[in-house]
């Protein structure tokens, strides 16, 4: 079995994915460190070098790739289940089980507010003010994916330990 975890910039999945990895001793991948390794290039200048729609081939491509291996915590980037047939590769893959981390816009924007610069869709934003406004529609845009996962963890007032053991604690 494996966990894929879903959701917006700022939900939480690359950090608790590492924590819950460590927890259940399975295999820990975050897809955006796999195709940063991949293609020798960071998230940013993949962005900026080669477009977002590289970005978006390189990263149906690498799914489909992960997707196949069993007993891994994968981390997904925000954008992945929201392209091509993604969202139906990962529901449809055997023995995956994916959980949207839900977070309220305002937990979202107090996130990534200072890590706005490593995540190139929203590195132009200056205000409070933008990144809220952005966030809303985009979010609202995304939530049609999101909403297909298996499960749901409210992530909002909670710490990322609580986090993962609640998630731990609902599977075995
Ligand atoms: N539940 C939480 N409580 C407090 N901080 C959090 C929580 N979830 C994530 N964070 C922080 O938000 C930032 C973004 O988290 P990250 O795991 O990179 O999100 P994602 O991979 O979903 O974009 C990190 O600094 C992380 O420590
Ligand atoms: O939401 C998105 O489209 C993106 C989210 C990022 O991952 P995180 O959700 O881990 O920040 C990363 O894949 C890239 O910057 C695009
Ligand atoms: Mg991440």
């Amino acid at each position: 079995m494996s966990i894929v975890l879903i959701g917006y910039m700022g939900s939480g999945k690359s950090t608790i994915g590492r924590k819950l990895a460590k927890i259940v001793d399975f295999e820990f991948i975050d897809l955006d460190d796999y195709i940063q390794k991949k293609e020798n290039l960071s998230i940013p200048q993949i962005f900026e070098t080669k477009g977002e729609i590289y970005f978006r081939k390189k990263e149906h491509l690498y799914l489909k790739e992960v997707l196949q291996l069993s007993n891994i915590i994968l981390s997904l980037g925000g954008g992945t289940p929201c392209y091509g047939s993604n969202m139906d590769a990962i529901l449809n893959a055997e023995g995956a089980h994916s959980i949207y981390l839900k977070s309220s816009i305002p937990s979202l924007v107090k996130r990534l507010t200072p890590e706005k610069a490593q995540r190139p869709l929203i590195a132009h934003l200056k205000t409070e003010e933008e990144l809220t406004e952005f966030i809303g529609k985009h979010l609202f845009e995304r939530s049609f994916y999101y909403s297909q996962s298996n499960q749901t963890v409210v992530t909002d007032g909670k710490s990322i330990a609580v986090i993962a053991e609640e998630i731990v604690a609902s599977l075995f």
